[in-house]
């Protein structure tokens, strides 16, 4: 259903406005880029790429973005999607013609390529969704103490395959992580090893001198070591040196299946490039609403 140009005739400078915000807001905060890809994946894995998730709680229903799994979501990530949507509402012959959902999506591809990302031609033409609740969310989004198995399963949920799952885990080549996500690594990991074995000895000193234990729950990590405000395949080789923060990143080298397509694309970013386009591509078809299972928002954070 979602299409290429499909604001032509409705909107057609729709993708240089939204560029436009995107690119003054990242010039101010970096967060800009993490935040908004990271507000697509949690959008798209909860009733599809409906813009759900930024729905405001109100006084008789509690939304999705206050679900514990939405929580750390940042700040910045919403704030895009609203200071777009008023740019492109200033439009005359735009004004409520472009769906929260396609703004966010246009953001998600702005913010890639910002960071140094492949840039990709983008599919639009999705509704808003009609529901946002907490509940929903339940079981929907991976754990960073995920297994390869759990990972795959979640992912295939939505359409999405081993191949997939790996390129759109790359995400974690830029952001942060609060300390709670993985201490689990370096602290008490089990009986025989007080810190996973899968970690890099000197990487998990540095964890642990980043997050001591009783660490302000406010502080927060880069993911990516080596370059964590570029889009990159340093994520793959920091997982073949062992230096990947979550077990579900770490998994990906550690198990023989994902194993070989890390390998690969630690070294080969075209190749990586290829996939990560075709999986967000795919990403942002999980679950389009059309007709009357959406509508255009008037105001990103609330029902019309
Ligand atoms: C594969 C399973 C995944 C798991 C278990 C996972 C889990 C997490 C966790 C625990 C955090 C840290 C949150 C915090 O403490 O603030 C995080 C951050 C992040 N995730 Fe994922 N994630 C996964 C896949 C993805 C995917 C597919 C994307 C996007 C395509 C993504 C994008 C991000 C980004 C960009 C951040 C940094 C956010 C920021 O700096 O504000 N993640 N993820
Ligand atoms: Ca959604
Ligand atoms: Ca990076």
């Amino acid at each position: 259903q979602v299409r290429q140009n499909y604001y032509a005739n409705i909107c057609p400078n729709v993708e240089n406005i939204v560029k436009g915000v995107v690119r003054t807001k990242f010039q101010q905060t970096f967060v800009t880029a993490p935040a908004t890809l990271r507000l697509f994946f949690h959008d798209c894995f909860v009733l599809g790429c409906d813009a759900s998730v930024i729905i405001a709680s109100t006084g008789n229903n509690k939304a999705e973005k206050d679900h514990p799994d939405n929580l750390s979501l940042a700040g910045d990530g919403f704030d895009t999607v609203i200071k777009a949507k008023a740019a492109v509402d200033a439009v005359p012959r735009c004004r409520n013609k472009v769906s929260c959902a396609d703004i966010l999506a246009m953001a998600t591809r702005d913010v890639i390529e910002l960071t140094g990302g492949p840039s990709y031609a983008v599919e639009l033409g999705r509704l808003d969704g009609l529901r946002s609740t907490a509940a929903s969310v339940n079981g929907k989004l991976p754990q960073p103490t995920f297994n390869l198995n759990q990972l795959n399963s979640l992912f295939a949920a939505n359409g999405l395959d081993q191949t997939d799952m790996i390129a759109l885990s790359a995400a974690h080549t830029l952001g942060f992580s609060h300390c709670s996500k993985f201490a689990n690594r370096i602290y008490g990991f089990n009986r025989t090893n007080p810190i996973d074995p899968t970690l890099n000895k000197n990487y998990a000193k540095q964890l642990q001198s980043m997050c001591p234990k009783n660490v302000d729950p406010r502080i927060a990590i880069n993911m990516d070591p080596t370059t964590p405000r570029q889009f990159d395949v340093a994520y793959f080789q920091n997982l073949q040196k062992g230096m990947g923060l979550f077990t579900s990143d770490q998994v990906l080298f550690t198990d023989g299946r994902s194993k070989p397509t890390v390998n690969l694309w630690a070294q080969n970013s075209a190749a990586f490039n290829k996939a990560f386009i075709n999986a967000m591509t795919k990403l942002g078809r999980v679950g389009v609403k059309t007709g009357s299972q959406g509508n255009i928002r008037r105001d990103c954070g609330a029902f019309n």
